[in-house]
């Protein structure tokens, strides 16, 4: 039986001649945690607008469960089960974490019908539960806008996660983080990874190494290597690729821990 639940392949993206993704092959066991790093302009954004279908493959295909993206919509594409968390928290302000929650749980409803209906009991049960994985359950009352910048990401991973996706694309989840709001996402993004298959983009290499079994590295819109975190540091490719690159060094701190 085939347990991937995303193949990617050969796959090319050209904006006007210019591959960012080029000839790039990928698959993703169900149940797997991926982290994928790689130098600025690798492809890595393209690679998750790709899979969420906001850009279209020039050639080769992505197959979701089996079933190739090609030309359906981005919101289809969500519906059948692929959630993405972008870099900046979208979390309404207003709200409290557990409105934020409720509302995501429940997506056919608008605002006004989630915050004036009487939640199901189910629903509340999920939310509680879901509070509680994100580590919110003691602000789960309080305007969104009070919680810290690493409260609001993960109130967002939650958010996603209500949505019941079996894939999960997270974008930098850690960029902006203090060392301990860092460890906090990873743990969460560690007790996600028991029951969905998570894809996680990332320059931050000691989180990385904090949460990656397998890593992927991207160059030029390919695959340069896989493997896990000691092999990767240690590929002579990857160490190429970064100290090649010494301005973005400056921009991302991943290339000096590789070296
Ligand atoms: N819409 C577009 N039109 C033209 N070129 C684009 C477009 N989107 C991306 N590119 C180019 O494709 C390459 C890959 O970009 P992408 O944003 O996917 O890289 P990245 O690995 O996410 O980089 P970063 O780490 O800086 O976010 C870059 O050279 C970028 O300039």
């Amino acid at each position: 039986m085939n347990n991937k639940i995303l193949e990617i392949e050969n796959l090319t993206v050209s904006f006007d001649g210019f591959k960012a993704l080029n000839n790039l092959n990928f698959s993703l066991d169900a149940g797997e945690l991926r982290v994928i790093i790689g130098p600025n302009g690798a492809g890595k954004t393209t690679f998750l607008d790709i899979i969420t279908g906001k850009v279209q493959p020039t050639e080769g295909r992505v197959l979701f469960k089996g079933r190739n993206l090609r030309r359906i919509a981005e919101h289809k594409i969500a519906r059948l089960g692929i959630g993405r968390k972008f870099q900046t928290p979208r979390v309404y302000l207003n709200l409290t974490p557990r409105e934020n929650l409720e509302l995501s749980c429940n997506r056919n409803k608008n605002v006004l019908a989630t915050l004036f209906s009487k939640t199901p009991t189910s629903e509340q049960k999920t939310v509680k539960g879901l509070l509680e994985t994100i580590g919110l359950d003691l602000k789960a009352d309080i305007p969104a806008q009070l919680l810290s910048h690493g409260e609001k990401q993960r109130l967002e991973i939650g958010m996603l996660v209500a949505q019941s996706p079996d894939l999960l694309l997270v974008d930098e989840p850690v960029a902006g983080l203090t060392d301990e709001e860092t460890a906090q996402t990873g743990d969460l993004l560690l007790a996600l990874a028991e029951s969905h298959s998570i894809i996680v983009i990332e320059h931050d290499m000691e989180f990385v190494r904090q949460i990656a079994r397998k890593v992927t590295v991207l160059h030029q819109g390919s695959v340069l290597c896989e493997g896990n975190i000691e092999e990767v540091q240690n590929d002579p490719r990857v160490i190429e690729v970064y100290l090649g690159q010494p301005t973005e060094a400056e921009a991302h701190p991943v290339q000096e821990e590789l070296v």
